[in-house]
């Protein structure tokens, strides 16, 4: 059986190549600098690194970061205040707040103030429900990333088992209405799933959004799967085992150089159709 490790890297480097001329033209012919807002609040050492990230990776293309670092100790009006500043600043095309916030702080609420057409992370449940019927702009980066690389390896997802593992607001539910709208028949498993292996064990493309560290197992999956890991634990410690899982699979993702990579470039690229859509 012929193997494919699916090169995230890769995949992430041909959108960025194609994003850098979309960047200069709207400098060049229409003075529009590109801007994402991040939005970080605390000192979780992980989120930290991966702002820092997205901020490096928009500073690489010539798309301005504009980082906004708050206290663990604020509370939902202020970061509902900084939002709304950033909704009313015409220079800003995205933003991003990085999950997960303080538990003091009602996220569901403050991503709901992003507004729509700032909404490059995919976070509103405006956007989220676009996206579930097909005509979303910027449906979430992960979700979006997982779609990416499916069609840059040419895999189609129609008429195939689809189970997506994890069921959350911007990973397992919106990957679960993409992989539908192309046509597979989708299965949402979560914590109270009774059998899990056996669900997986029909499965022809697995997407693991569960957040526990190499938790699927070659041996619930039948030979010749596809294999998409969204798993970020720490360590970058996907959710799959991926020794055993790569065998089984026809197909299949490493952690790290995977999912990660693609799902900045898909949030770079919604800031750049961002800034385009504001000419
Ligand atoms: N509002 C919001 N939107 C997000 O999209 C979001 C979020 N919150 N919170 C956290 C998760 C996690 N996430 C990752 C993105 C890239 C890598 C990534 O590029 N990882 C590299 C390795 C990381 C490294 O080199 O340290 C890789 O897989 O190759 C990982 C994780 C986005 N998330």
């Amino acid at each position: 059986m012929e193997k494919v490790i699916l090169d995230g890297k890769q995949v992430s480097q041909d959108i960025r190549k194609k994003l850098a001329d979309r960047v200069e033209t709207l400098k060049n012919e229409y003075e529009i600098t590109p801007c994402l807002a991040t939005i970080l609040v605390g000192e979780d050492p992980s989120s930290e690194t991966y702002v820092r990230m997205k901020g490096n990776a928009c500073e690489k293309l010539g798309i301005k970061s504009e980082k906004i670092h708050l206290s663990a100790d604020i509370d939902t009006e202020e970061l509902l205040n900084t939002i709304e500043r950033l909704n009313n600043d015409a220079s800003v095309h995205g933003i991003l707040l990085q999950h997960p916030v303080p538990s003091h702080i009602d996220e569901r609420k403050a991503f709901e103030s992003i507004a729509i057409e700032k909404d490059v992370d995919g976070v509103t449940s405006t956007g989220y429900g676009q996206t579930a019927f097909g005509f979303g702009k910027y449906p979430s980066c992960t979700p979006a990333a997982i779609m990416e690389i499916l069609h840059y390896y040419g895999i189609s997802a129609e008429g195939k088992n689809a189970v997506v593992v994890g069921r959350s607001p911007i990973l397992g539910k919106p990957v679960s209405a993409l992989l539908l709208n192309e046509n597979a028949t989708v299965t949402t498993c979560h914590s109270h799933t009774k059998d899990l292996p056996a669900v997986l064990s029909s499965a022809d493309i697995v997407v693991a959004a569960i957040g526990k560290p190499q938790y699927i197992r070659g041996e619930w999956l039948k030979e010749g799967v596809v294999v998409l890991d969204a798993g970020y634990n720490k360590g970058n410690i996907g959710d799959v085992d991926y020794d055993s899982c790569y065998q089984q699979a026809s197909a299949i993702t490493p952690v790290p150089g995977g999912v990660g990579p693609v799902t900045i470039s898909m949030l770079l690229k919604h800031t750049v159709d961002a800034a385009e859509e504001s000419k």
